[in-house]
């Protein structure tokens, strides 16, 4: 079976991931291989300096992900070009790491951020949705990352609303509380999903 991990930006979907892990569920990271795919010498590294320019690189000629975040985060258009030169080659990173995964183990769990956004329900046979209210996602996102109010807000209007995801998830975990119950939550869900 294979589960697909989504929720907001800052909502705990790495929090709830590390919990899976500690089961021994094996799990595909979005936001890891989104990395790797933008690395000097890949195809979408190019593209994405031919689109937005030798100034969004540092010093060592890496993208500068503060630069091109602060863009892309107050421009759609220009974050719909990344999206389109990124997420094709993070799609298919992550069905090849699944696939691996899945001959040694019955489940995978793949967290995508923007499952419901970009329509990759398909690549998934269950959603499970890490809701967090809106207050606690604002002050847990401008201290986890030091953003400013504004440059947080505009991350979390880049998403779609979590009010709006949950009616799209097969199941919610609700995380405005503390870890314990974090935790107690994952382990009702893992049990009633036969998965622990
Ligand atoms: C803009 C970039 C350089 C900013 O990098 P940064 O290191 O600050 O953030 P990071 O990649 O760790 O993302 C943090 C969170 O931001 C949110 N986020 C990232 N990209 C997007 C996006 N295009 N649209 C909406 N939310 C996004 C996600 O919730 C993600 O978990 C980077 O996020 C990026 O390249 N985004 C495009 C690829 C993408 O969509 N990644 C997300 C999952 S595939
Ligand atoms: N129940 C909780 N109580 C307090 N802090 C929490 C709780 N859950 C998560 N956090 C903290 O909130 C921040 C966001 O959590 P996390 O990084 O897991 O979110 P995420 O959904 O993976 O974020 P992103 O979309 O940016 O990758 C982190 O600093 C984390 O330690």
């Amino acid at each position: 079976m294979i589960i697909g991990l989504t929720g907001g930006i800052a909502s705990g979907k790495s929090t709830v991931s590390n919990l899976l892990r500690s089961y021994g569920l094996p799990v595909v990271d979005a936001d890891v291989i989104a990395r790797q795919v933008v690395e000097q010498g890949h195809p979408a590294y190019e593209k994405i300096v031919e689109h937005f320019g030798e100034n969004i690189l540092d010093d060592a000629g890496n993208i500068d992900r503060k630069k091109l975040g602060s863009i892309v985060f107050t421009n759609e258009e220009k974050r719909l070009v990344l999206n389109g030169i990124v997420h094709p080659a993070v799609r298919l990173e992550m069905k090849n790491e699944a696939a691996v995964h899945l001959k040694e183990s019955s489940h995978v769990i793949l967290d995508i951020p923007l499952l419901f956004e970009s329509e990759l329900t398909h690549m998934v046979d269950r959603t499970l949705l890490v809701f967090v209210d809106e207050a606690s996602q604002l002050s847990r996102l401008m201290k986890r990352d030091g953003f400013t109010e504004a440059e947080a807000k505009s991350r979390i209007a880049a998403q779609m609303p979590l009010k709006e995801k949950v009616q799209l998830a097969d199941a919610v975990i609700v995380n405005n509380g503390s870890l314990e119950e974090l935790k107690n939550q994952v382990e009702i869900q893992l049990r009633e999903w036969k998965m622990i």
